[in-house]
C-alpha cells in the first residue's frame, strides 16, 4: 500500500489517459487511484465509472455525492491509491482518532473554540479528549462489525473498557471511584461528578451503533446500583469486582409482558423456604437489554407484602431467549424465564417487600444518562445532515441553498441548543444536591427534560429522513446513521418510563410543591 508520503505524483494530462474498462484511473481529493480490476467489483456498478466525466478525470464531487468519506479509509479501497495530482493537496480532511468535529452546531458550544462555558473544569475537558479518542479508536470499530453482525462487543473492548474505569464511572459520582485514577489518570475519582459523567456518556454516542451500545453495559448502568445501593457482604464486593474488572455482565430484569411501566403489576412470584434460608422465583421477563450477556439479573419479584428485588445469577431453572428488536442483536435483549430458580437470602437487596424503594431509587439516574446520550444523538443527526445539505448537489446547487431546507435546519439546531444548555443546567443542580434532594427536586425536571429529548429526537429524525431522501431508508450507504436514529430514537422514548407517564409524574410533582397561599 502506498503511503501520504511516498506516493508517486502524476500530472492530469496522464491520469486522463487511463479512462478505458481495463485501465481506468480517477482522481478523488487529489489522490489517484487505479480502479482498472476494482471496477467489476465496485458497488454501484462498472458502467458508472466509465462515465467520460469519471474515467481518467477529478471525480471528487461526485464521489462525495455518493459516498461516506469513510470508504476511503477503509485499508481494501485505500489500497487502491497509486499516487497524487501534482501541486495539489487534499481539499478534504479526513478526520483523525480523537478530532472535533468543526461543522457548526458538531459540538456542543463548551466543545465550540469561541464559546465560554462557567460548567467545565479542565479535567472534564481532559476526560473528552481522552475518551474521544478511546471511542474512535477502540470501540468505533467493533462497534461497526458488531452491529452488523449482531454479536456482543469483542472481549479485548471489554477488557480495555475495564482496565480505564468505564464500568465505575458508568455508575456515576460515588465511593466505589475513589482511589481510582480513571482514563489512565485524566481524572480522580474523587473528584468524578455528573458533568464526567455525561462527558463520558455523550461521548460513547459516537461509536454510532446503538445496539451495540445497549449492549455494552447499559444493563449494568441500572442493574449494578441495587447492588452497590442494598446488595449485603460478602456478595456485594464480590459482584462490584467481578462486573468493575470486566470479568462479569449484569442486567437490570423488571419489566414483563404483564408490566412495563407501572411496576407494581409485576407477576414474577418470589417464595421464601420454611427455614427462610432461600427463594425461590418463578416467572418471566421481557425486554432485558444484555440479558443474553449478562451473568447477574437483579430482579423484582412479588412477595407476599408487596415486591422484593434479588440478585440472581445465571444458574439452573434460568433461561434466556433473544428478542429481536428494531435495532442489531448486539445489544442481547432478552425474554427470560425464572422456573423453580432458588437463590439463599443473601442475595436479597433490600429489605423484604420494600423493592419498589430499590427499584425507584435509581430511575432519576437512569433517566438523566438516557437524556444525556439522547441530546448527543440528535446532535450527530444534525452533524451528518449539515454536512449532506452541503455537499449534496440538487438542480445544481447543494441541498442546503433550498429555504425550505434551511427551515428545517432551524428547526433541528435550536432543539439540540436549548437541550444541550437545559441538560447542562440540571447536571449542575445535581452537582449540588444529595442524591435525596434530586429526588424532591428534580425528578421533575430530569422527568420532562427526557420527554422533551424523545420528543424532539423523533422531530429531528422526521426532519432528517426529508432532507436525506431515500438515503436515509438504506442500512448501509450515506444516510446509515440516519436510518439507525430511526429505528432506534423511540427506545429512549419507552425505555426508563414512556413519555406520558413521566410527563405527568413531573406536573404531578409541581403540584405537591405548590403553595396553598397563592392566588390568581
Ligand atoms: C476510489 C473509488 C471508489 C470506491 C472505493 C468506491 C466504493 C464504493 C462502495 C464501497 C460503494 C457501496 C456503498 C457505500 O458503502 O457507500 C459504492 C457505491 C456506489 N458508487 Fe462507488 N466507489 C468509488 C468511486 C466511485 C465513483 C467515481 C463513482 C461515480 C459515479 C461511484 C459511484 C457509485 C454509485 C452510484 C454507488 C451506489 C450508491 C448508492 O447505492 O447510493 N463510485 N462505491
Amino acid at each position: 500500500m502506498a503511503t501520504q508520503e511516498n506516493l508517486k505524483t502524476y500530472t492530469k494530462e496522464e491520469v486522463a489517459k487511463h479512462n478505458t474498462k481495463g485501465d481506468l484511473w480517477i482522481i478523488v481529493n487529489s489522490y489517484v487511484y487505479d480502479l482498472s480490476k476494482f471496477a467489476n467489483l465496485h458497488p454501484g456498478g462498472a458502467g458508472v465509472l466509465l462515465d467520460q466525466e469519471v474515467a481518467g478525470q477529478d471525480a471528487t464531487t461526485v464521489f462525495f455525492g455518493l459516498h461516506r468519506s469513510e470508504v476511503l479509509m477503509k485499508p481494501q479501497y485505500d489500497r487502491l491509491k497509486i499516487g497524487q495530482v501534482q501541486g495539489e493537496k487534499p481539499q478534504i480532511k479526513m478526520p483523525l482518532p480523537g478530532d472535533l468535529s468543526t461543522v457548526p452546531y458538531g459540538e456542543p458550544t463548551w466543545l465550540t473554540p469561541e464559546f465560554k462555558s462557567p460548567y467545565y473544569k479542565q479535567s472534564h475537558r481532559d476526560l473528552q479528549k481522552a475518551v474521544r479518542k478511546f471511542v474512535d479508536e477502540v470501540l468505533y470499530p467493533d462497534a461497526q462489525l458488531c452491529e452488523e453482525n449482531g454479536k456482543r462487543a469483542s472481549k479485548e473492548v471489554l477488557k480495555a473498557m475495564a482496565e480505564n474505569g468505564f464500568n465505575r464511572m458508568r455508575l456515576g459520582p460515588g465511593k466505589h471511584l475513589h482511589g481510582q485514577n480513571l482514563m489512565g489518570g485524566v481524572v480522580k475519582g474523587e473528584e468524578f461528578d455528573y458533568f464526567h459523567e455525561m462527558v463520558l456518556t455523550q461521548e460513547l454516542v459516537r461509536i454510532a451503533a446503538r445496539g451495540y451500545a445497549d449492549g455494552l453495559n447499559a444493563g449494568m448502568v441500572i442493574g449494578l446500583p441495587p447492588v452497590l445501593n442494598f446488595g449485603q457482604e460478602p456478595l456485594r464486593s464480590k459482584v462490584l469486582d467481578e462486573v468493575f474488572r470486566g470479568e462479569k455482565v449484569i442486567s437490570l430484569a423488571i419489566s414483563e409482558a404483564f408490566a412495563g411501566s407501572d411496576v407494581s403489576g409485576l407477576k414474577t412470584e418470589a417464595v421464601r423456604s420454611e427455614d427462610g434460608k432461600s427463594w425461590t422465583i418463578n416467572g418471566t421477563k421481557k425486554w432485558i437489554s444484555g440479558g443474553m450477556h449478562s451473568d447477574y439479573f437483579t430482579v423484582g419479584a412479588r412477595t407476599d407484602g408487596g415486591l422484593t428485588v434479588f440478585l440472581v445469577p445465571r444458574s439452573e431453572g434460568v433461561e434466556t431467549k433473544q428478542i429481536k428488536t428494531s435495532y442489531s442483536t448486539a445489544a442481547g435483549t432478552a425474554y427470560i424465564t425464572f422456573d423453580n430458580c432458588v437463590v439463599p437470602d443473601e442475595n436479597r437487596l433490600g429489605e423484604v417487600d420494600a423493592g419498589l424503594l430499590v427499584i425507584l431509587s435509581n430511575f432519576n439516574h437512569e433517566r438523566f444518562i438516557m437524556v444525556c446520550a439522547s441530546v448527543r444523538s440528535s446532535r450527530a443527526i444534525v452533524e451528518e445532515s449539515m454536512k449532506w445539505a452541503s455537499q449534496r448537489i440538487v438542480f445544481g446547487k447543494p441541498l442546503m441553498s433550498q429555504a425550505v431546507i434551511r427551515s428545517k435546519f432551524a428547526s433541528m439546531i435550536a432543539k439540540v441548543e436549548a437541550m444541550q444548555a437545559w441538560l447542562e443546567n440540571v447536571t449542575y443542580q445535581m452537582c449540588h444536591m444529595t442524591y435525596k434532594e434530586q429526588s424532591r427536586n428534580l425528578a421533575g425536571q430530569i422527568a420532562f427534560l427526557k420527554v422533551y429529548a424523545t420528543r424532539a429526537a423523533s422531530e429531528i429524525s422526521d426532519d432528517a429522513v426529508q432532507i436525506w431522501g431515500g438515503r436515509a431508508l438504506t442500512k448501509t450507504g450515506m444516510g446509515k446513521r440516519i436510518k439507525l436514529f430511526q429505528r432506534s430514537n423511540k427506545f429512549d422514548a419507552v425505555l426508563g418510563g414512556a413519555e406520558d407517564v413521566l410527563a405527568d409524574l413531573g406536573v404531578r410533582q409541581a403540584m405537591r410543591k405548590m403553595p396553598a397561599d397563592v392566588r390568581l
